[in-house]
């Protein structure tokens, strides 16, 4: 068998394009675009390439970017302070500090100065308390655009077992909270589990989130299942996902491939987010 291979890059140029169709309504009707600050502390060159990369998908759907570069050695104060005046322009809709952040910044505490309703990231510990309960708030961007990739190949998720590679805050456990809503059967894996391949070859779907290059070997993967590969790994062969992506493809049903997977649909999620934010701080229903 040869999988399917799932076309984050298409997906995540046509969710875009009707967010920018709906921005350009909001406009109209609002009379001012929606806003997204991006605050990025040093000059890790990577963060450096993913903000430009946000800061222009922005501008292409009709929203105005705010680009706040800080230096490395920028105190947590000062960045405290920044986030509060992000928190009270009322031309902001949204807010995201880019991870990591230098080490002597406690990024758990700038991520609870980011007040919940523009938190587009969805790392606030309100929204991911909103996605527990199934509460309306924001989704973590990337486990959003997983989940849009997948209901295009499982228009029906209810039942199936899903396994999900990984437990961090950001993509693991609100993955699984997705899943879990969407009435699949959901087993978390991670470093301590005893026999990750004996759940991930029982999966219908999985989810791969370790940050470990082609971890998930082909024979994990069950026949026909659907992979999901998260991982942005940069090796001396390039840009490698979480998953051996060549003998997974010869097993699985369909895969995402790394580049032009997840990532993609992680900046137009970030985006539809956005305009969401602008929709509800101005009382008008979203439309997508
Ligand atoms: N495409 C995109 O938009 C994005 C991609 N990424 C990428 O996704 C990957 C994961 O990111 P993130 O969740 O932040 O990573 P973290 O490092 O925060 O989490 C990795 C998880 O993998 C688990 N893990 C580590 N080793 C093993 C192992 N041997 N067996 C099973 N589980 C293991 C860890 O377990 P434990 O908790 O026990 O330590 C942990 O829960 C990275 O490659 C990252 O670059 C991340 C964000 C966005
Ligand atoms: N506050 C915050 N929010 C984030 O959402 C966030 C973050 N911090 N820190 C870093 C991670 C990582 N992340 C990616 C976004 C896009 C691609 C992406 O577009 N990847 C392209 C390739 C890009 C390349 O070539 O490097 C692809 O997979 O095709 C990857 C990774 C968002 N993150
Ligand atoms: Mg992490």
């Amino acid at each position: 068998m040869t999988a399917t291979i799932i076309d984050g890059k298409a997906h995540a140029l046509a969710l875009r394009t009707r967010v920018a169709a709906q921005v350009a309504t909001f406009r109209a009707a609002t009379g001012r675009a929606p806003g997204l600050a991006v605050v990025l502390v040093g000059e890790d060159p990577a963060s450096a390439v993913y903000v430009r990369n946000k800061g222009k998908a922005t501008r292409d759907a009709g929203m105005e970017s705010f680009e706040h570069r800080l230096p490395a050695d920028t105190t947590s104060d000062v960045l405290l302070a920044l986030v509060a005046r992000l928190n009270a322009d009322p031309a902001v809709d949204g807010i995201l500090v880019q991870l990591p952040l230098p080490a002597h910044i406690d990024a758990q505490a700038v991520l609870l100065a980011i007040d919940p309703d523009k938190d587009v990231d969805g790392f606030h510990p309100v929204n991911a308390g909103r996605l527990a309960i199934g509460a309306e708030g924001f989704v973590p961007c990337t486990p959003l655009g997983c989940l849009m990739l997948l209901q295009d190949v499982h228009p029906h998720l209810a039942g199936l077992e899903a396994v999900v590679v990984g437990r961090s805050n950001i993509v693991g456990k609100p993955m699984a909270q997705l899943l879990l809503q969407q009435s699949c059967t959901v087993t978390i894996v991670h470093s301590r589990t005893r026999d990750v391949f004996g759940h991930t070859r029982q999966a219908d779907i999985v989810v791969a989130a370790v940050g470990i290059p082609q971890f998930i070997r082909g024979d994990w993967i069950k026949p026909g299942a659907t992979v999901i590969d998260v991982g942005i790994n940069r090796t001396d062969a390039g840009l490698v996902g979480d998953v051996d992506f060549a003998a997974a493809a010869q097993v699985a049903g369909a895969i995402t491939p790394v580049p032009g997977g997840v990532g993609p649909m992680t900046i137009a999620c970030l985006i539809r987010n956005t305009y969401v934010s602008a929709c509800r701080r101005d009382g008008v229903e979203a439309r997508l």
